[in-house]
């Protein structure tokens, strides 16, 4: 007799770590429960004719502003934006207000992300000279992604620039930790670069030396204490040529935005609306940027979705806040640059789902398989569309690809069997619950 299932996905081409193949899956109590043909009876069937599956998108670097920035987004409205645009999973940062550096503060950020939270979800902590004894159990905390270190100060207070409270961060723990690379020293004594008014300043400010040594100093303290690191939104050629050399102790992630944006053309023409940390660099970084993508050394995909408000935005520079959302866009810009044959397919499913799986421990997620979790992100490859405005969930409302087309298109997103958007609708309800990771790195 045919087996029942809760759900079958029909049709599709779905994207295993064995390649891609027509097949439909069979989905159980939230679990892939058999990949193959005429699978039987089910509750619900998704019919995915012309479409790919591809492993849920995991975006590991998301500021969703709560508590206290909610007028720049909250758990609910970022969560929303991130299904929209075919994520099934988000670790969001810990720059809040306050910063989520306690136990009280994790516990809070989960109790609010319960029943509104769209996505799967953990959160980091944040490092502090103060708390960094306590990291090591602070980072085994349910729904806890691990630590997060400021070396360089951006939007918030969380900084821990110095070696020795940096040593003693890296000391407390085993969980890999999550590193804003920016030398806070160098770029104090580099203020002098700002142009009040001119945001293509701000890659002069905070230059290329100002990322190398942060990242060359955090990776001899890494192999110093025997951690390992993960550092974040790389946008300089030579870091990514310095890693290359440390894979054993450091991962790595580069953003869609330092992979689609050049200084040449993003500072005139988007002015602070381009203004992140660490900067936009030239069409020559980018390129390099891609170089190194596409020789395997950067781990993982993130947005660095960091929303501020339109009218913070368009303060002139420098008090115009840093940071561009972009949960909702990650997937779609990636597509176009597959579509464009900037990269594979597989190296992007690589970059966002078996990468993140990789690096941080995921329990049951990033893969098409037999037992994991049935998180699926379905996606049109052929689609060819324009980003506009309404289409936007987040917040703030404003994007740097507004009016873009693109090609590739998120059609849906299943998360633990449950189809939370298909065609830009949404499920009644948000069901996003706390992801689990392996206890491998227990103290
Ligand atoms: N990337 C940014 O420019 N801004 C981020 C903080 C950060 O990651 O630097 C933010 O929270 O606004």
């Amino acid at each position: 007799m045919a087996e029942t299932f809760d759900l079958i996905l029909t049709g599709g081409t779905i994207h295993t770590p064995g390649g891609a193949a027509r097949a439909d899956i069979g989905v159980r109590d939230g679990r892939i429960a058999a990949i193959g043909t005429g699978l039987g009876d089910a509750g619900e069937r998704i019919d995915c004719t012309g479409l790919d599956v591809l492993p849920g998108v995991i975006d590991s670097q998301v500021h969703f502003r709560e508590p206290g920035l909610e007028a720049k987004e909250d758990l609910e409205s970022g969560s929303r934006a991130a299904v929209l645009g075919g994520v099934t999973a988000v670790f969001e940062m810990p720059n809040t207000k306050p910063n989520t550096d306690s136990a009280e503060a994790i516990a809070d950020k989960l109790a609010r992300a319960r029943d509104r939270m769209w996505c799967d979800h953990a959160f980091y902590v944040g490092a502090t000279a103060a708390n960094a004894t306590q990291l090591g159990e602070l980072e085994m905390l349910p729904g806890t992604a691990g630590v997060k270190i400021f070396m360089g100060a951006s939007t918030g207070d969380l900084l821990v620039a110095e070696d020795e409270p940096l040593a003693r961060v890296l000391a407390h723990g085993r969980r890999r930790v999550a590193i804003h690379a920016e030398d806070e020293s160098r770029m104090q004594a580099r203020l002098g670069e700002r142009v009040t008014g001119d945001p293509a300043s701000h890659p002069v400010w905070r230059d290329d030396e100002s990322a190398l040594i942060a990242t060359r100093r955090i990776l001899a303290l890494a192999r110093a204490a025997a951690r390992p690191i993960h550092i974040l939104h790389v946008t300089t050629p030579a870091e990514l040529a310095l890693i290359a050399q440390h894979k054993d102790i450091a991962t790595c992630e580069v953003t869609p935005q330092h992979l689609t944006l050049a200084a040449e053309d993003a500072y005139p023409r988007l002015g602070t609306w381009a203004q992140m940390n660490p900067p936009i660099r030239s069409a020559a970084h980018r390129d390099g940027l891609w170089h190194w993508l596409n020789q395997g050394v950067p781990d993982v995909l993130g947005s660095d979705h960091a929303p501020h408000t339109r009218e913070e935005k368009a303060q002139a520079y420098p008090a115009s806040p840093s940071g561009m959302p972009g949960v909702q866009t990650i997937l779609p810009l990636m597509l176009d640059h597959v579509a464009a044959g900037r990269l594979t397919l597989e190296r992007l499913i690589e970059l966002t789902s078996a990468g993140p799986q990789r690096v941080f421990g995921l329990v049951g997620k990033g893969r098409i398989a037999a037992g994991y979790d049935a998180d699926f992100t379905i996606v049109d490859l052929k689609a060819r569309w324009t980003v506009e405005e309404s289409w936007l969930a987040w917040r703030c409302g404003w994007s740097p690809f507004t009016g873009m087309q693109l090609t590739g298109r998120p059609l849906g997103t299943v998360i633990r069997g449950r189809q939370v958007m298909w065609e830009g609708e949404l499920a009644p309800q948000a069901t996003g619950r706390p992801v689990r990771f392996q206890a491998t790195y227990r103290p």
